[in-house]
């Protein structure tokens, strides 16, 4: 059923057709200060990625998406709030349509122009269709994306592509990146239980919200939105606002691994 950010299959329809949208374990949330609590027995994450399990890059009308092998532990993310080693299997944007939000989580009513999330899948489950239909099935790495002077290099490799996927359904090939790169200096994280931030919304994931944004150029944020929703024979509509307004906590705890 197509869903999107916008009238009448926007974020508040969603529930429509996909109930678990009006769930108590929903995604994005408000993080406060104010009702964070510090738990020092947070371990630290640690990220082991191959750079060559990188297989392609994609616009799929939605956002722009770089898809990894994970078909064995190739590429893992581990420690911080998770029991074990889960896989890493794509990573995806949501910006806005200007410099002033586009973030899906909003830290102490701060929006950022954008949010990086890295998905990971638990492989004690048989597959990623599994594994999304249990609580402890994904975990979510999440980078905000702040707009300032001395950009992040490391982001332009994968804005070099987006001329390669302008238009919804191109894929190209995108060898040799380990997304590890680029990852803030400080791992400071809040963590708390939600759920994707797309339709069908299950609430099977991890958070793991890095404090620290990663710093990228307004020329970047534009390339971003250069993209469009549609495929290349239907008109240029800009893939821009591809985020989800925030969820009611309801009674979650969000867990910070630093003071
Ligand atoms: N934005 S999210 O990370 O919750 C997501 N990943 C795949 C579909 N939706
Ligand atoms: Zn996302």
């Amino acid at each position: 059923y197509p869903w999107g950010y916008d009238g009448d299959n926007g974020p508040d329809q969603w529930h429509k057709n996909y109930p678990i949208a009006k769930g108590r374990h929903q995604s994005p949330i408000e993080i406060n200060n104010k009702e964070v609590h510090y738990d020092r027995s947070l371990l630290p994450w640690f990220a082991s990625y191959d750079p060559c399990a990188a297989k392609t890059i994609l616009n799929n009308g939605k956002t722009c998406r770089v898809v990894f092998d994970d078909s064995f532990d190739r590429s893992v993310l581990r420690g911080g709030p998770l029991p074990g080693v889960y896989r890493l299997r794509q990573l995806h944007f949501h910006w806005g349509s200007s410099d002033d939000h586009g973030s899906e989580h909003v830290v102490n009513g701060v929006r950022y122009a954008g949010e990086l999330h890295l998905l990971h899948w638990n492989p004690k489950y048989s597959n990623y269709l599994d594994a999304v239909r249990r609580t402890d099935g994904i975990a979510v790495l999440a980078i905000f994306l702040q707009v300032g002077k001395t950009p992040k290099p490391e982001m332009k490799r994968i804005l070099e592509e987006i001329n390669a996927i302008k238009t919804k359904g191109k894929e190209v090939p995108f060898p040799n990146f380990d997304p590890s790169i680029l990852f803030p200096k400080s791992h400071d994280y809040w963590t708390y239980h939600g759920s994707f931030t797309t339709p069908p919304c299950e609430e099977c994931i991890t958070w793991i919200v890095l404090r620290e944004p990663i710093i990228v150029s307004s020329d970047q944020m534009a390339k971003l939105r250069s993209l469009s929703k549609n495929a290349e024979n239907e008109p240029d509509l800009p893939l821009v606002d591809n985020w989800r307004p925030t969820q009611p906590r309801y009674f979650r705890m969000v867990s910070a691994s630093f003071l």
